[in-house]
């Protein structure tokens, strides 16, 4: 079992011999080349795995029948396909259940190293990675120069909000362990999406999110969110004592009214919309209203399927309005999103749907680490102020990987 320095979370030893049943399938799927997913969901314990014979590039319909993994970029491009894992092994972690396997057998040697894995446990892992290498990164001068021509076309009124964001690459440090980094994430942030991702071809992704896109529980109730607005918490300020200025007030505010779009788009007026309050993530509060329907009772039995087309990419990653947001993302970001701010998370297993935005998060090269962050730009922001932001969001994940820093 890797060794952890962060133990926010005691774990049992049913709880931990569970979570090394699901890195032996991590690690048996890593050797054999297959595509993998790990996963902690919010306020879970149980660290749950799946493993694909081979991706498809289609997405099926949220409510089932067919129950995998969703992983899909920002924008899909051939290099950046959005991608579904089937199924083929699914391991639940909860400390009575043994993996479950689906449609199609995985190769053989996936079995062979999941019994061998056992003893070779220090053996060094190795993840897949984007064939085209690290994102270019950009200086702090010239993010800034780039905050400030997006703020000026924002105050002569073409757009309202645009979420630009950045990447830092560092080499990773001697002795780095990927599946220590996971649960390390696991054990500081309860409350968020903990995920790591490694698709042949495609990359390695591991991250901490607090942004829920879409869910479907088991009662088949749809759930989203609108999160934005952002500030450090310091040491005095707890999340009901929080002072909002008015910018992120604004910033949150139309990521709300672009989600009551999507229902209005649909014609769907019984939704609960609670909120706006103020969630902890990680070391930032943030803004956050909830919204929820229930599908069947609402005549919407494909709510989820139909609200994921329209929400993403949501305008707290995008922008308002959404086409001009995004032109603009593309004129003024030095780098490709890739899989950063895209979505991903299990569909159809242990009944629910839980997809997440792919934020506070890491791809992972050979030997290099890149972190990708953004904030949500209006009329009144100050360019220094968002690269303070965005450092801070990357610190997330980043702080595990301070060793590369030095
Ligand atoms: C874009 C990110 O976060 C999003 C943007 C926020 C903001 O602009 O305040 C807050 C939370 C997220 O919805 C990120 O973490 O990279």
């Amino acid at each position: 079992m890797p060794q952890t320095n962060t133990t926010h979370i005691p774990l049992t030893s049913a709880d931990s011999l569970s979570e090394e049943t699901a890195f032996r399938i991590f690690r048996a799927a890593l050797a054999s080349n297959l595509p993998v997913a790990l996963w902690r969901l919010p306020g879970t314990k149980e660290v749950q795995v799946l493993v694909s014979a081979q991706v498809q590039q289609n997405l099926p319909p949220m409510e089932g029948p067919q129950r995998g993994f969703a992983f899909c970029p920002f924008q899909a491009t051939s290099s950046t396909p959005n991608t579904f894992l089937p199924a083929d092994l699914y391991f639940s972690g909860k400390a009575d259940a043994s993996p479950e396997k689906g449609e199609t057998e995985l190769p053989s040697c996936f079995w062979a190293y999941f019994e061998k894995t056992d003893e070779k446990q220090d053996a060094e892992l190795l993840w897949p990675s984007h064939p085209a290498g690290p994102v270019k990164s950009i200086a702090r001068d010239a993010f800034e120069q780039t905050v400030a021509t997006a703020v000026k076309a924002m105050q002569a009124g073409c757009l309202e909000k645009v979420v630009l964001s950045r990447t830092k690459t560092l080499p990773l440090f001697n002795g780095f362990d990927l599946l220590t980094a996971f649960a390390q994430l696991t054990r500081l942030y309860p409350t968020a999406f903990v995920s790591l991702v490694a698709i042949p071809g495609l990359g390695t992704w591991l991250g901490a999110t607090p942004e829920l896109l879409v869910q479907i529980d088991r009662h088949r109730v749809f759930r989203t969110v609108a999160l934005a607005g952002t500030q450090p918490i310091t040491d005095k300020l707890t999340p009901a004592d929080a002072i909002w200025r008015q910018k992120e007030i604004e910033e949150q505010a139309l990521v709300q009214r672009y989600v009551v779009s999507c229902f209005r788009h649909l014609r769907l007026r019984e939704y609960v919309e609670m909120g706006p309050r103020t969630i902890i993530a990680g070391n930032l509060l943030h803004l956050r209203t909830d919204f929820s329907a229930a599908m069947d009772e609402v005549g919407f039995p494909k709510l989820g399927t139909q609200m994921l087309e329209l929400l993403h990419p949501t305008s707290a990653v995008g922008g308002m309005p959404k086409a001009a947001a995004l032109q603009m993302i593309g004129q003024l970001e030095v780098h490709d999103r890739r899989y950063y701010s895209g979505f991903m998370g299990p569909v159809q297993l242990g009944q629910e749907t839980n997809l997440f935005v792919n934020l506070r998060c890491v791809e992972l090269g050979q030997d290099t680490v890149t972190a990708y962050a953004g904030a949500g730009m209006t009329a009144d922001s100050v360019p220094a102020k968002e690269w303070v932001e965005t450092e801070l969001k990357m610190q997330t994940v980043l702080r595990l990987f301070q060793a590369s820093e030095s």
